[in-house]
């Protein structure tokens, strides 16, 4: 079998080696043992605990110094140093109930704040900057990420990072209000491109600020600090870490389920607008969390978005990029769910999870060409199953009975799946699948840059017409490919050196001519 091609591989990040700084003083805690115990803790409940684990814990406990006062909402007491915007904020459901749910897991929940002292690759215009976050104690950060685990009321040590307000954006991108998106009013603001975006450009790379446990149903239930009994939000007690200018922002952010502009819970804005990201850890390989990334989350959803997003842990940053060229004033979308399920799924999820109807252009088709619904459920059915039915490569290179350059079909595969895709719009995709994406949903928005479905696919033709030695074909994608690659970025300079090769000396390609042996 040759060598993969090499220009279809982005960055690798491996989590493997990465220190451990873990010294915990507040742990989040399942057990709801003595009133002594739980000094120091807060309580969890469990959303899913089957998918959790089983094991017992028990948080160790050095309390933060925090005074109480009566919430207004409850009549309960609440952190005296909780955000004043946060006063605007309802609390979630039964959050003046003392629930202890009996419930344990295999390892703790901690609060911490993170500080990324980053520098160089896609972290460069974040230094210093801070996260507020709730993560299992078994997690493993990177060098660049240090936990500390005092709490602090609205910190401003250290936070250098500018929040963006509505009206701005940087240069590819602005954050406007949508009037219509495809004859549907979302009543917000979306992401827009402020000029021309080429198919594989970074839009924006950014780092969460909040960070928490996916799977797992937050309540607010009893934290007892400083030896006063404290009904204290997990929310509100993370939110709170985060610094003024940051949250403010944060707090304009949608709550999907709010009834009013005014009456949205934190709980409610972090489920509207987290992205499910996978953290590794020393026990369970990786685990899942979820974060909010304040200028992602203003992208809306459609079911063939021009943009899609992946966590790289190393950097701890999200990268958004463009999946198709996207055109000055386009709207710049993601996909909340998995696009490849059947339009009738994916609207009913959007639905039952962000209190939308979906009328993107791949939805809204339904009256007007009803055969056309099938046709495009069948269609996204067929690519998500694409690359796991693809004839082997070597298999087809030495098979003899093809039909020659102009029909042969593997080459006749590949163009019929990109030009499905780009009608479906699922540039982005290899294959569909679950995870998780936008609080404790399915992940598909994010897709790793070096599994992305039209890379897959330039990747695949280079190869084939290079084994058929047909100059004029090969030349086409690998121009294709360096396309791509020259609007990712400077850390393309390498794959692009070696596609110039191809393109001056083709048969310097490793496997060129092998199919015409
Ligand atoms: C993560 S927020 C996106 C940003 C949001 N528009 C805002 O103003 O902050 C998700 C919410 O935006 C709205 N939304 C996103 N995509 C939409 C779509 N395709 N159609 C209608 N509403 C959409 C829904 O209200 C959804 O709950």
């Amino acid at each position: 079998m040759p060598e993969p091609v090499a220009f279809s591989a982005a960055t690798m990040s491996s989590s493997a080696n990465l220190p451990t700084r873990r010294k915990p003083t507040l742990s989040i805690t399942t057990n709801s043992p003595s009133k002594k115990s739980r000094r120091g803790s807060v309580s969890v409940s469990p959303l899913q605990s089957s998918s959790i684990g089983n094991g017992a814990s028990v948080g160790s406990v050095h309390p933060p110094k925090l005074q109480t006062m009566k919430d207004p909402w409850s009549g309960t007491k609440r952190a005296k140093n909780l955000p004043s915007s946060a006063n605007q904020m309802v609390p979630p459901k039964g959050s003046t109930q003392k629930r202890q749910t009996a419930c344990h897991f295999d390892f703790q929940y901690r609060c911490c704040s993170l500080e990324y002292a980053t520098s160089g690759g896609n972290s460069r215009e974040h230094p210093n900057s801070r996260c507020a976050a709730v993560v299992g104690s078994d997690i493993v950060f990177p060098g660049t990420v240090v936990q500390h685990f005092e709490l602090e009321a609205s910190p401003t040590r250290g936070s250098s990072r500018h929040a963006p307000s509505p009206d701005e954006g940087c240069e590819l991108y602005a954050i406007q209000p949508v009037h219509s998106l495809v004859g549907s009013d979302t009543g917000g603001v979306g992401v827009f491109a402020r000029g021309h975006i080429p198919q594989g450009k970074v839009i924006l790379v950014e780092p969460p600020v909040v960070i928490l446990p996916a799977g797992i149903k937050l309540d607010s239930t009893v934290a007892d600090f400083d030896g006063a009994e404290l009904q204290a939000d997990v929310y509100q007690t993370v939110f709170g870490q985060i610094n003024h200018q940051m949250r403010k922002d944060i707090l304009t952010l949608k709550d999907c389920w709010a009834t009013s502009p005014t009456f949205r819970t934190l709980e409610g804005v972090f489920r509207t607008n987290s992205l499910e990201i996978e953290l590794a850890s020393q026990s369970a390989g990786a685990r899942k969390h979820r974060a909010l990334f304040p200028k992602t989350s203003r992208c809306n959803h459609s079911c063939g978005p021009n943009a899609i997003w992946s966590f790289d842990q190393l950097n701890f940053t999200l990268t958004l990029s463009a999946v198709r060229e996207i055109l000055p004033g386009q709207e710049i979308t993601i996909s909340y769910i998995n696009p490849f399920l059947p339009r009738h799924f994916r609207r009913a999820h959007l639905e039952s999870k962000w209190n939308f109807i979906c009328h993107c252009v791949h939805c809204d088709i339904q009256w007007s060409f009803p055969g056309r619904v099938t046709q495009s459920d069948k269609t996204r059915h067929e690519l998500s199953v694409f690359f796991d039915k693809l004839p082997d490569w070597e298999e087809w290179c030495f098979d003899e009975e093809d039909g020659g350059v102009d029909r042969d079909p593997l080459i006749e595969m590949h163009l019929k799946a990109m030009h499905a895709r780009a009608k479906e719009g699922l540039e982005g995709f290899p294959r569909g699948g679950g995870g998780g994406n936008q609080g404790n949903h399915s992940t598909i928005g994010s897709s790793s840059t070096k599994d992305v479905a039209y890379m897959r696919h330039i990747d695949a033709l280079v190869m084939c017409y290079g084994a058929l030695a047909d100059v004029q074909g090969f030349k086409t994608w690998v121009r294709k490919a360096k396309e791509v690659k020259a609007a990712e970025g400077p850390d393309s300079a390498s794959h692009i050196k070696v596609l110039d090769m191809w393109l001056h000396e083709p048969r310097k390609f490793r496997v060129w001519g092998w199919k015409c042996l």
